[in-house]
Parts: structure tokens; C-alpha cells; sequence
């Protein structure tokens, strides 16, 4: 549909701007309404235990994990009409990065996340540089009429000094955050409420002939 398109390449390309120049993009609204609903009927009618703890590392204990993160996650697939509608629009915006920045992005991978009251995500880096194939991070939140005084904040530090922060993000109903993976350390800080969110990566292809790259 030519306008849906074009209302698209808008966001896309404030985005490939502000990534361009700065690193990063915070755009609210971010998307048709349709498909932020739709998500947000999604997640909320799941289940507690459709979700996991979620890992930092592949073969990192739980109980150490604790310590780090304490978000409960479910990986996205196409057998979701609300999901599937979500992972066609990040394969639209990595096909535009790939057009306007030359990003070389191969793959998207994304998990719904929830943060009960209390929880956390300590400070991290997505990707580490030289190693990392996650390249472009991108966090969508599900959070109708959230408040500033409910927490949950997304804190991001700068590029150059990690120790200072660089702003903080309220996780709003419809607010995108994308960042270069391998350039922001970053935390989430505890809410009062449940906390719902879509975190996810585009990756590049890391594929050896004898070593398949596999989605996550
Ligand atoms: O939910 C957020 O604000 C960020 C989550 C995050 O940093 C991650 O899942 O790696
Ligand atoms: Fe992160």
C-alpha cells in the first residue's frame, strides 16, 4: 500500500539519520497503531510461563544470571500474526539501512521481555567490537500510560566515556530505541509496574563454511 510505504520511509529515514550522526534514535510513535496494538495484545495475553529466564551468555549458570538480569524473555516467530506483522517491518528497516548506510545487516532476532516490579538489567554491552556480530540494537516498549515516577528507565551511556550517562528513557507505549550495539553500554533500572518491552538485533552474517551462523 503506496502510503503505508511511505509513512514507513519516514521513520526509516529519520532513523538512518539519526544513526548516522549520533548513534542512536529515540523515536516515539514509532509505529502504525495497528501493529502496536496488536503486539500489545499479544504479549499481555500470554502466559507467565510462556516466558524464560533470560541468559547472558550461552553457558552462563542462572544463579549468576540473577545477579545481572532478571527480565523473563519469549523469542518472536512467524507463527504469531502480531509477531510476524513486527519481524516484516524490521526486515523493511533493514532493508533501507542496508540501501542508505550500508549497514551489511543479515538477520533480525527479538524476544518479548518482562520485567516484573523490581527487576532489572544491569549495565551491559549488546556486542563487544572486534567479536560481535550484533551490530544494530532496537527496543520497542508495550507500556500504555506509563508514568514518570513508575521507573524502569533505560539508561544509556555515552560512546566515548562510559561512565557518564548519556540520557534516560522512559518505556513508553510506541517509543523505538535504536543504537549501534557494539558502541552504547547501557541498564535498565527496577519499575514499580510490569514493565513490557521488544528487544532485538540486526546481525551480521557470520557464516564459515563449517560453522552455520544461527539465528541467535
Ligand atoms: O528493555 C530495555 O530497555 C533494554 C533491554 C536490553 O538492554 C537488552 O535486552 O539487552
Ligand atoms: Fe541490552
Amino acid at each position: 500500500m503506496q502510503l503505508a510505504e511511505t509513512s514507513h520511509d519516514d521513520l526509516f529515514e529519520s532513523l538512518a539519520t539519526d544513526l548516522q550522526t549520533q548513534g542512536y534514535a529515540i523515536t516515539h510513535d514509532a509505529l502504525p497503531l495497528l501493529m502496536s496494538s496488536g503486539l500489545l495484545n499479544r504479549v499481555v495475553r500470554l502466559q507467565h510461563g510462556d516466558f524464560t529466564a533470560a541468559g547472558t551468555g550461552r553457558q552462563q549458570q542462572h544463579q549468576l544470571n540473577q545477579f545481572v538480569r532478571r527480565d523473563k524473555i519469549r523469542w518472536l516467530s512467524n507463527d504469531d500474526p502480531a509477531e510476524a506483522a513486527w519481524l516484516d517491518y524490521m526486515a523493511e528497516l533493514q532493508r533501507y539501512m542496508n540501501r542508505r548506510l550500508y549497514l551489511g545487516l543479515f538477520s533480525y532476532e527479538g524476544h518479548f521481555a518482562h520485567y516484573q516490579p523490581g527487576d532489572f538489567y544491569k549495565k551491559h554491552m549488546d556486542a563487544f567490537k572486534g567479536q560481535a556480530n550484533r551490530v544494530l540494537t532496537t527496543v520497542l516498549y508495550l507500556n500504555p500510560n506509563w508514568e514518570v515516577q513508575d521507573g524502569g528507565e533505560l539508561v544509556i551511556y555515552q560512546a566515548e566515556n562510559h561512565e557518564q550517562e548519556l540520557l534516560r528513557v522512559s518505556p513508553r507505549f510506541g517509543t523505538l530505541v535504536t543504537f549501534l550495539s557494539e558502541d552504547y553500554p547501557h541498564e535498565v533500572l527496577p519499575a514499580k509496574r510490569d514493565r513490557y518491552s521488544i528487544a532485538g538485533w540486526f546481525r551480521l552474517n557470520s557464516s564459515t563454511p563449517l560453522r552455520a551462523d544461527p539465528p541467535r
